[in-house]
């Protein structure tokens, strides 16, 4: 048996509780909770003053991800640093399929990319491009050897990775067959791509052509239509990056009818706005995601469906490009702007300072969006997501007095720019423990690459012992 560790005194706060108290640690699992717990033979670590967290989960990373003829500046190495720094203990990444390609390929490349490299832990959602025989044979036996129970269909990104509704639909009766979710981009690819075509055409090839061509009808429209789909197959669906008015509507209207239909949104809707992608000297390709930025009323939408329980979950949607080679392929062409940015470091800081410090959102929410609902909705609950008895100890040693200034400075990913270049936050991850062993300790980086471990997750609504409520999680339907 490893050393025993004891957290103590800190401020314990899980989605339904917040207490002083110990947390005694033994082979990597939260073995008691309480006041006064006896240290004999234990390592003592004070925690007086922090906040004591679940370690924060990121259903939405792009990890060594190739896109638009490059790859992603960051890798499970780096992102996994950055992730830990900023409170992160556990991602899922997106492995992208090929068509006409055996998925299992895809799966074996991903475990090529983490294995070796993550500090933290991870698992899988697999991508589905299209369900033809080969993909629908593999699947069942993948979820099952692989324990990937959440599966990805593009609505956009038109000839690249995008599916039709026939494969949404196939992929949403298989996915309620075999107890999985399916996650969707939620944009209508035909649309942009004609909308795209039309401004190029136009000459209109700077960045923020590429928010004025996918508006938030399209997003919206996208969003209503996989959730009456996923309501016909009876599956649950997961809708990631939500953006806007129109598409918490759909969000809404659906849970209303009691669809089991949930939704992240990410740190960048809820902290930016369109004007960045006007930024001078081709700076706006910086701010280049799909769904793009939005004007900054729609953050007013985002923050309310967090706090109702519309949204369940904060994903970063991690995806970074250096601006300088990799953004700047799209100069003059606003259409070849590699998609996404670095949020990964930042997301569960930036929901504590401008949710639970602005008075947006209270702890229990904040738990629930970092880390809890995630581990609910993924298959990973009780085991992550949590502070009980039995659970991995993944803790985050939070400084809530702590105040900084975000900046590409002193991050941790190799990228070379800082999507919240210069934003105050208030709140700091000191230290961060994954499976009870240091990753990050006061400050400083003391994990190991490859010590990450796959996670097999179990299928959907099957959490554990504490399997995932009958009602929608957020509580009523609104
Ligand atoms: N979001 C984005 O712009 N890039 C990453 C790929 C995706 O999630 O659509
Ligand atoms: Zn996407
Ligand atoms: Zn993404």
């Amino acid at each position: 048996m490893k050393k025993a560790r004891i957290i103590q005194g800190g401020t314990v706060v899980t989605a339904g509780s917040v207490s002083v108290a110990d947390i005694r640690i033994e082979d990597g699992v939260i073995a008691a909770i309480g006041r006064s717990l006896d240290a004999t033979g234990a390592e003592t670590v004070d925690a007086a003053g922090l906040y004591v967290f679940p370690g924060g989960i990121d259903p939405h990373t792009h990890l060594d991800m190739p896109f638009g003829g490059t790859v992603t500046a960051d890798d499970f190495e780096s992102g996994t640093i950055a992730a830990a720094f900023g409170g992160t203990t556990t991602i899922l990444d997106f492995c992208l399929t090929e068509r006409g390609r055996p998925l299992g390929d895809a799966v074996a490349a991903w475990h090529a990319k983490a294995e070796g490299k993550a500090v933290i832990d991870y698992g899988f959602h697999l991508m589905v491009a299209d369900a033809g025989e080969q993909a629908l044979a593999e699947l069942p036996e993948l979820i099952e050897r692989e324990g990937i129970t959440s599966l990805k269909v593009f609505m956009a990104y038109k000839n690249v990775f995008q599916a039709d509704d026939g494969t949404l639909y196939r992929t949403l009766q298989l996915a309620r067959e075999e107890g999985a979710l399916v996650m969707v981009h939620a944009e209508n690819g035909d649309v942009i791509e004609r909308l795209v075509s039309e401004a190029l055409e136009r000459g209109d090839t700077e960045p923020i052509w590429h928010a004025l061509t996918r508006p938030p009808q399209l997003e919206g429209e996208a969003t209503g239509r996989a959730a009456e789909l996923a309501g016909l197959a009876g599956a649950p669906l997961y809708v990631v990056h939500v953006t806007c008015a129109e598409a918490v509507e759909r969000i809404a209207a659906a849970r209303a009818r009691g669809l089991r239909v949930y939704g992240e949104t990410c740190p960048q809707y809820l902290t930016l706005d369109i004007s960045a992608l006007e930024r001078p000297d081709f700076e706006g390709a910086k701010y280049v995601w799909s769904p793009p930025l939005r004007e900054a009323w729609h953050q007013t939408a985002l923050w309310n469906a967090l706090s109702s329980g519309t949204l369940q979950a904060l994903g970063s949607d991690q995806c970074s490009f250096h601006f300088k080679g990799q953004k700047e392929l799209g100069r003059g062409d606003f259409s070849k702007i590699p998609n996404g940015g670095p949020t990964i470091e930042d997301r569960f800081s930036l929901l504590f300072s401008e949710g639970v410090a602005k008075g947006r959102i209270d702890l229990q929410r904040f738990v629930e969006l970092s880390a809890t609902n995630a581990a609910k909705l993924f298959g990973l609950f009780p085991r992550k997501g949590t502070i009980a008895v039995g659970s991995d100890a993944d803790l985050v040693l939070f400084d809530p007095s702590a105040t900084r200034t975000l900046s590409a400075r002193d991050h941790h990913l190799r990228v070379d720019y800082s999507a919240f270049e210069g934003m105050e936050v208030q709140g700091e991850p000191v230290s961060v423990l994954v499976r009870g062993e240091f990753v990050v300790r006061d400050k400083q980086f003391v994990g190991q690459a490859g010590s990450g471990r796959y996670l097999k997750r179990s299928r959907f609504g099957l959490g554990g012992s504490l399997a995932l409520p009958a009602v929608p999680i957020g509580g009523s339907p609104s």
